[in-house]
């Protein structure tokens, strides 16, 4: 693990949510949720379809403000804040649908990620002045290093759009990790996968965890996938916390099994 790395993992502070509240017109999507991911685990949040997963994660990442309540991030409040002040307070996410550039290297998409972290400006760069030249020489390091750390260093060189669409899905993961971010939020990491790719990615953000020491919020279908990685877990309901606790505790929660036999019910 590199010096960067390390750094990263020593000042994660909790995310604690309390009381969280969207409302859309007469729609109550998030009803006074209350959570707290601990430092350096993996919390997940589920729920059936339209429990209120995405407009929690849109909340997290400032898409959407909340109608009342918190979320905190150690000491920093983040409800009201707009997405690239929390990406600032080192709160990196991925996207549920593919975000990279189809024609960019995999190297420069993962370069751009690391543009909250340049010092020299883009004059500096683009005039190739020596201390932008070693600037740049030391983000493609920690880039090719980020990339090895994710199993995607053979593919820097070539066009993110022509890698298969589960290496696409851990560049854009690779490409949140070279924000140095002590807070990864995950939206969907394997939605669309194939077995073998889903076992890769849960491998990834397990060691994320286990050697970064950063904390990460999945908002995850995959049950499994869930079961597994999780340290803890949310579920909602109709904007409602209806569980909390460790995988095993909620899986075999009364109210978690109605919910969800309730969804195979409708859609059965
Ligand atoms: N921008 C919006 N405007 C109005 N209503 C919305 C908006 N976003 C979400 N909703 C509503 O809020 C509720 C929660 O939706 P949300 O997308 O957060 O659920 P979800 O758990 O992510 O569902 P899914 O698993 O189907 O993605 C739903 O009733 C949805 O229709």
């Amino acid at each position: 693990m590199s010096d960067t790395a390390a750094a990263t993992a020593q000042d994660v502070p909790a995310l604690e949510v309390r009381a969280l509240t969207v409302k859309f017109a007469g729609l109550t999507a998030l009803d006074a949720v209350d959570f707290t991911v601990a430092p350096g685990t993996v919390h997940a949040v589920i729920g059936p379809n339209g429990a209120g997963k995405s407009t929690c994660f849109n909340v997290l990442s400032g898409v959407y403000r909340a109608t009342s309540g918190s979320v905190r991030f150690g000491a920093h409040e983040l409800t009201g804040e707009p997405p690239h002040r929390i990406a600032a307070r080192g709160i990196a996410r991925t996207f549920q649908n593919l975000a990279l550039p189809p024609r960019a290297t995999v190297a420069d998409s993962l370069l751009l990620g690391r543009h909250r972290l340049t010092r020299t400006g883009f004059v500096a760069a683009g005039l190739r002045l020596p201390q932008a030249v070693r600037e740049e020489a030391r983000h493609r390091e920690r880039v090719r290093e980020i990339a090895a750390f994710v199993g995607i260093e053979e593919h820097l060189a070539k066009p993110a759009g022509s890698l298969p669409y589960g290496l696409q899905k851990l560049a854009e993961l690779a490409r949140a990790l070279c924000m140095e971010p002590r807070l990864l939020l995950l939206d969907e990491p394997v939605a669309g996968m194939t077995a073998d790719e889903r076992r890769r990615t849960a491998a990834v953000i397990a060691g994320v965890r286990d050697s970064l020491g950063i904390s990460i919020v999945l908002v995850e279908h995959d049950m499994g996938m869930v079961m597994r990685l999780a340290d803890s877990v949310t579920v909602l309901d109709f904007g409602k916390r209806i569980a909390d606790g460790t995988p095993a505790a909620v899986q075999n929660d009364p109210a978690v099994v109605r919910a969800y036999l309730g969804q195979s019910e409708e859609s059965a």
